[in-house]
């Protein structure tokens, strides 16, 4: 572990329950980058070996490499790099000792990062001081015990570097400690692509009201700040999904050896009561928040009845999640949506919007319309989510899941943009019996939709972190859509109230904009994202 410079953003400092824990030696505001950190083992996953580079983590459409074809590269570069610092070792290991490349492809991805550590000294040095629980590990020979050693000795054999008991001894204890320490490479699009490990950032311990969080860029990952933090704060971390309910994170962080006493936890506060104490709530005065002031009094912060809904209906998003990956066909999975969504009437009729599941099933509900090329049904219910789930679920405005949000949402108004607008505008006031397409595509072509989608494309930028913000896959391809935007002709009005508000958001004038062009239009979208929703997913016939 690197020790800190007494001009490092950070220092490690022992913490009075927690081991040690890692502080903030400065003050950073939400959104800032407190340090990038640089891997010691960086690894795809057994299942993205062949789609992302085992360097840099990019995805793409990488070689693999021609000896052991057990990792691959976006271009030589990549491929040098990765040499040099531990396939020249790893590579040998993966060739030998075994027969066909499906099995070498198939090592799982904890043992090809023990392997690394077995063949290169400074990986081993680097674990060294790191938390394992090695020996409670031990102590409960369970199952997750057997494992750890049957992956030690695959990974002793493979290296070739003896399996005597101390050589297997030495890797489970290695092995436990990059488990403990390590993160999930997370990719936007993707999801979770991988594993990422730095002794420094792995001081940093959980809690379920973080106020930072890590984001990554190619091999680096930033650890940003969430909530506002003070020169001497510890800088904490969330190790699991903190909008899960209270049982089932207790469940995720079993293995880490502690159980947690965040005020979340302590006081098992609902989503709408975290975000109630969030000390960034106010900074979405310039968000698709129509009203930040309401925010603090969501009435699930207070009513009982509203509270004993969330208890019985809150769960985690796990099985639907994994339920749904295994389905291929549209209709199926249409049909599972349907299933979940009813289960959770009681939220829907609370409006108790951003209570997981929902808001998970919400946001597979508008990709399978999106997949569908329906997107004048995906983009109110993506309106929806950014507007009623993910301000209360991640109350910063930087949080890179409000930023996915916001590109969404402007993804989606590339398509209805181009299917509605050049439409004849009709006249003739949407009747009751219009259907809702046709009152969506009314209220579609009564907005600006080209402005609007530039208007979310730039509040990515602007939430983007300064120095690093370009290089974000999210920033890079906002600004891509913004280019296209910027060249269209005709828009010379347009541009300028837009310019305006980019330089002055909180001018009058620009506020009110802003307020006219984003807020209201995106909120109105929600509103007919809920009749979709009642109509598809709410209604009893399947
Ligand atoms: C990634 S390490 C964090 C650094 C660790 N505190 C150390 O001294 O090495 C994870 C371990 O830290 C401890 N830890 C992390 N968060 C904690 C928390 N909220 N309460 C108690 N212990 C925690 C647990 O022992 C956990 O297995």
């Amino acid at each position: 572990m690197s020790s800190s410079s007494p001009s490092s953003p950070h220092q490690i400092r022992p913490h009075p329950t927690k081991g040690r824990g890692l502080y903030a030696t400065k003050s950073f505001s939400p959104g800032d980058v407190i340090f990038p950190f640089t891997p010691l083992i960086l690894l795809p996953t057994v299942s993205y070996l062949n789609i992302v580079c085992s360097f840099c983590l990019r995805p793409g459409n990488p070689r693999a490499c021609s000896r052991c074809h057990a990792a691959s590269y976006c271009d030589a570069t990549c491929q040098a790099a990765a040499w040099k610092a531990v396939h020249s070792r790893e590579c040998k290991v993966l060739r030998q000792g075994i027969k066909g490349e499906d099995r070498r492809r198939r090592l799982p991805t904890p043992t090809r990062a023990l392997i690394q550590a077995v063949l290169r000294k400074e990986i081993a040095d680097g674990l060294e001081d790191l938390e394992g629980h090695v020996l409670e590990k031990k102590a409960a020979e369970d199952d997750e015990w057997k494992d750890i050693e049957i992956m030690a000795m695959a990974a002793c054999a493979f290296s070739g570097k003896g399996t005597a008991e101390e050589d297997i001894r030495k890797a489970t204890e290695m092995l436990c400690k990059i488990q403990n320490n390590s993160f999930q490479r997370f990719d936007s699009d993707l999801g979770v692509i991988g594993l990422f490990l730095e002794p420094t950032l792995a001081m940093a311990n959980h809690s379920c009201i973080p106020n930072a969080a890590v984001q990554f860029i190619g091999r680096n990952a930033l650890l940003i700040a969430e909530n506002p933090i003070r020169a001497g704060d510890e800088i904490e971390l969330a190790y699991t999904f903190y909008t899960d309910p209270l049982p089932k994170r207790r469940e995720a962080l079993a293995h880490y050896k502690f159980v947690c006493q965040c005020l979340r936890c302590r006081d098992d506060l609902n989503v709408y009561q975290v975000a109630a104490i969030s000390p960034t709530v106010n900074l979405n005065s310039q968000s698709l928040v129509p009203d930040v002031s309401k925010f603090r009094h969501h009435p699930a912060t207070s009513n009982s009845s509203k509270q004993s809904i969330i208890n019985l209906y809150g769960e985690s998003a796990d099985s639907i999640v994994s339920n749904l990956a295994e389905i291929e066909s549209p209709s199926e999975r249409r049909k599972l949506l349907k299933s979940e969504y009813k289960k959770r009437k009681a939220l829907v009729e609370e409006e108790l919007w951003a209570v997981t599941p929902l808001p998970d099933i919400l946001f597979r509900i508008s990709m399978l319309y999106g997949e569908e090329g329906n997107f004048t049904l995906a983009l109110p219910v993506a309106c929806l989510i950014a507007t009623a789930c993910d301000p209360y679920q991640y109350t910063s405005p930087f949080h890179p899941i409000r930023l996915s949000g916001l590109f969404t949402i402007a993804n989606f108004i590339t398509h209805t943009a181009a299917t509605t607008a050049f439409q004849e505008s009709s006249n003739t006031p949407v009747s009751k019996k219009s259907t809702l397409e046709q009152k969506i595509e009314q209220s579609l072509r009564e907005i600006d939709q080209v402005s609007l989608c530039q208007m979310l494309l730039i509040m990515i930028l602007k939430y983007s972190p300064d120095k690093y913000g370009a290089k974000m896959d999210i920033a890079v391809k906002a600004q891509a859509l913004l280019d296209d935007i910027e060249k269209l002709a005709g828009r010379e009005q347009e541009t300028s109230l837009i310019d305006e508000w980019r330089r002055n958001p909180n001018d009058e004038k620009s506020q009110a904009f802003f307020e006219f062009a984003v807020v209201k239009q995106v909120n109105a979208l929600a509103c007919l994202g809920k009749e979709i929703l009642e109509r598809d997913f709410g209604n009893t016939s399947v």
